[in-house]
């Protein structure tokens, strides 16, 4: 499904500020794994996903979505077979456009020709079933203008939108770190059940490692550009918190610097 080879990437090369944020790094994802994303500081993970969604091309490498060849595929392109979540709930939506505009222009993106944003009655109760689904009582509020919505209630609009049609693929960098633990939650349930329901082959950054064990059906940790670590199945299911860190000290030589990663 996903396939990364060999890829490499050095910010500001032959200079002072020059850094390998990705190393020879290879990575197979087969179809419905929802794999998530632990590390380091400056591990690389933000500039993994970069890599994939096409935010600079390579230095060397190839990668492959769904037996496509997309290495040199501009990021525009990209964009309407790959899903991304920030950890900022205000990026990904238009704040002026309301909530219907804002899933409009979602849903249409999987439609390659020039669109407009021309919404009818239909497509109203499209958006309102899914809406409602979200349980937020969001499915009243297709008129409201999407920057009213608080940081929970905007990030839920951003996974609807997201995958309003099903991605190849779903990108979620540290999605819920920017709301309250409660609605952290919400969101995060809300993430399992459309992954699994619609089968999306998803990648998640966290910096909760338990998490990174709870969620989804592998479990990769990167550190200084490099995936150290490749976890699933019984192997996955034997692991601990304490054993991720024991590995970490173990293969990285150097003990976890990520305090957001080590206060949770
Ligand atoms: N556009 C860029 N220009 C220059 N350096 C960059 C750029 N993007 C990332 N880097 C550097 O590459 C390294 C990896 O950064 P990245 O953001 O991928 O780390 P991360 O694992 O997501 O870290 P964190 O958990 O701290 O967010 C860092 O040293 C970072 O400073």
């Amino acid at each position: 499904m996903l396939k990364l080879t060999h890829v490499s990437k050095t910010f500001h090369p032959s200079t002072i500020n020059e850094r390998k944020a990705l190393i020879d790094l290879s990575l197979h994802l087969n179809n419905g794994d929802f794999v998530t994303i632990i590390g380091g500081n400056g591990a690389g993970k933000s500039t993994l996903f970069n890599a994939i969604t096409g935010a600079f091309l390579l230095d060397s490498g190839k990668i492959e979505l769904d037996g496509k060849d997309i290495t040199f595929m501009r990021d525009f392109r990209r964009a309407r077979e790959i899903g991304r979540l920030f950890q900022d709930p205000l990026k990904g939506t238009a704040p002026n456009m309301t909530i219907e505009e804002n899933l409009a222009m979602a849903y249409l993106r999987g439609i390659k020709k020039g669109f407009s944003l021309g919404i009818n009655k239909k497509d109203e109760k499209f958006f309102k079933d899914h809406l409602a689904e979200l349980n937020l009582g969001l499915e009243d509020r297709l008129k409201t203008k999407m920057g009213l919505l608080s940081g929970g209630q905007r990030q839920a609009v951003t996974l609807m939108m997201a995958t309003i049609v099903t991605p190849k693929l779903l990108l979620l960098d540290e999605h819920t770190a920017a709301l309250d633990p409660a609605t952290a939650e919400k969101v995060l349930d809300l993430t399992q059940k459309i992954v699994r329901r619609d089968k999306i082959t998803t990648m998640m950054i966290t910096h909760n490692m338990s998490q990174s064990l709870v969620c989804g059906t592998r479990t990769i940790m990167m550190d200084e550009g490099r995936i150290i670590l490749d976890v699933q199945g019984e192997e996955r299911s034997q692991m601990t918190v304490e054993k991720l860190l024991a590995l970490f000290k173990v293969r990285s030589k150097k003990e976890m610097d990520n305090d957001r990663m080590l206060l949770n």
